[in-house]
């Protein structure tokens, strides 16, 4: 599909956030380790969250589902003995079921995404569930990947948190299971650590213990724990509504966002305090979201590392910033669908934007007078370069057209329905 998005000067309306996909996946993993019968209200439904439902099924959860909730009796720790995985494009779900995955005696993910999760590396990961008595086979630490599990060990164990932190996130959420206590250091540096935070909360809500270091970067996790069944509500999602953000803040606007908790855990709300900074006319009280956009933002610096999948929607309101932004600590955005340093500023140029790369961080020299535009954009598998084009693509003097623009429904599957529904001019376009 090819979205052809057309200059669009002003944007009003209400917009209801998607659910959480970073809660949905955790949810959805933490019913499958539960004994018992869990229900998940408002879950995502994009090809990330439905990758997850799809992989805990085949390892032996049973759902059933409705409009408004997911019901899911988990396996525990006693997954069914199954031979292949599939998870699609999704990062998260691959990391946090390969350790899932050491409880089978031989699972294979498969390599459906060659191009984009098939380039991804997992080596840190690997590395951990080796110490751990688990034999992985992989080419060069990239899909697919084969665990022989069986009867994985805690103990002392190191992981790497220079590339994800999803390595992490994943080994918490297994080695509770285990027989043994188990210590977790993290080695040199830990990124996007403010979602390891969403799953120290989840793992608590089902009553898992676990003993973080105030730093996040040293654990004891008593074994021998099981997982209770809940009832779990899913929050909205700030990694996409910081694109519909950022188009209000682009745009002459009055958009509302309803369902962004101020006291989330999700480090993408700090998207909000971003646009305030660059100067849009903005409130949040009650999960309400309120832009009131002029066109005029101005420059600013900001450590990325701390909304992560909120960057490149903000590097795109940034592009037509008064001034010279820095986004800095972002090197691990080259680690994702694609390499959203190089990737993305390639086709940031094409559009018009004037912007520069180093290994860790995006320069953006805004131009408020807007950008051409008028040329065609490749998507590079990434939902979250096509939203970010999208907002640079409203704001251009000829529009913009992405192509295989259908991937954006990895994470939010209506993002421009819901667009549109603000008065967006986007026309989608089978190729
Ligand atoms: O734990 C998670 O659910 C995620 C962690 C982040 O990845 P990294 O830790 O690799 O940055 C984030 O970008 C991803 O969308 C989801
Ligand atoms: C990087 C992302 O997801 P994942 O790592 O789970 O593929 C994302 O949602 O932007």
């Amino acid at each position: 599909m090819k979205a052809i998005v057309k200059p669009t000067a002003n944007l009003q309306g209400e917009i209801n956030a998607l659910s959480s996909k970073n809660y949905t996946t955790r949810y959805l993993l933490i019913g499958a380790l539960a004994n018992g019968t869990s229900t998940i209200y408002y879950p995502a439904h994009s090809e990330d969250s439905d990758a997850m439902r799809r992989c805990v099924r085949d390892l032996g959860a049973i759902i059933e589902e409705d409009d408004e909730k997911i019901v899911i009796t988990g396996f525990g720790k006693n997954p069914k003995h199954i031979s292949e995985l599939n998870v699609g494009n999704a990062g998260a779900v691959l990391r946090f079921l390969m350790s899932t995955a050491a409880f089978c005696p031989e699972v294979t993910f498969v390599n459906t995404y060659p191009e984009s999760l098939g380039k991804r590396p997992h080596d840190d990961l690997i590395e951990t569930l080796q110490q751990m008595g688990v034999e992985v086979q992989h080419s060069n630490g990239r899909l697919p990947i084969t665990i022989k599990g069986g009867q994985p060990r805690g103990g002392k164990l190191t992981v790497s948190g220079n590339v994800s932190s999803q390595f992490l996130s994943s080994l918490l959420f297994m080695t509770p299971l285990l027989e043994e206590d188990s210590e977790i250091e993290v080695l040199h540096d830990l990124k996007s650590k403010i979602i390891v935070g969403q799953t120290l909360e989840v793992l608590e809500q089902a009553g898992i213990v676990v003993h973080a270091s105030e730093d996040l970067m040293h654990y004891r996790i008593p074994g021998r724990q099981s997982y209770q069944a809940k009832e779990y509500v899913i929050q909205g999602d700030y990694p996409g509504s910081a694109a519909i953000l950022a188009a209000a803040a682009v745009t002459n606007s009055d958009v509302r966002v309803l369902r962004l908790e101020e006291n989330s855990k999700q480090g993408e709300k700090a998207c909000v305090d971003v646009l305030r900074a660059m100067g849009v006319n903005l409130t949040h009280d009650n999960g309400v979201v309120h832009v009131r956009g002029n066109q005029k933002l101005i420059a600013g610096e900001f450590d990325g590392d701390h909304f992560t999948d909120a960057v490149l929607a903000m590097v795109a309101a940034a592009v037509f910033a008064e001034g010279t932004s820095r986004f800095y600590n972002v090197e691990n955005l080259r680690y994702k669908e694609c390499d959203r340093i190089t990737d993305y500023l390639n086709e940031l140029r094409k559009a018009g934007a004037d912007v520069e790369e180093r290994q860790s961080e995006i320069i953006v020299h805004g131009k408020p007078q807007g950008v051409t535009g008028g040329v065609e954009i490749n998507a590079h598998f990434d939902h979250r370069v096509i939203m970010a084009l999208t907002v640079v693509g409203l704001r251009s003097e000829k529009g913009l057209t992405i192509r295989d623009a259908h991937h954006v429904a990895k994470s939010y599957p209506q993002y421009f329905d819901h667009l549109r529904s603000i008065g967006a001019q986007v026309e989608l376009v089978t190729e």
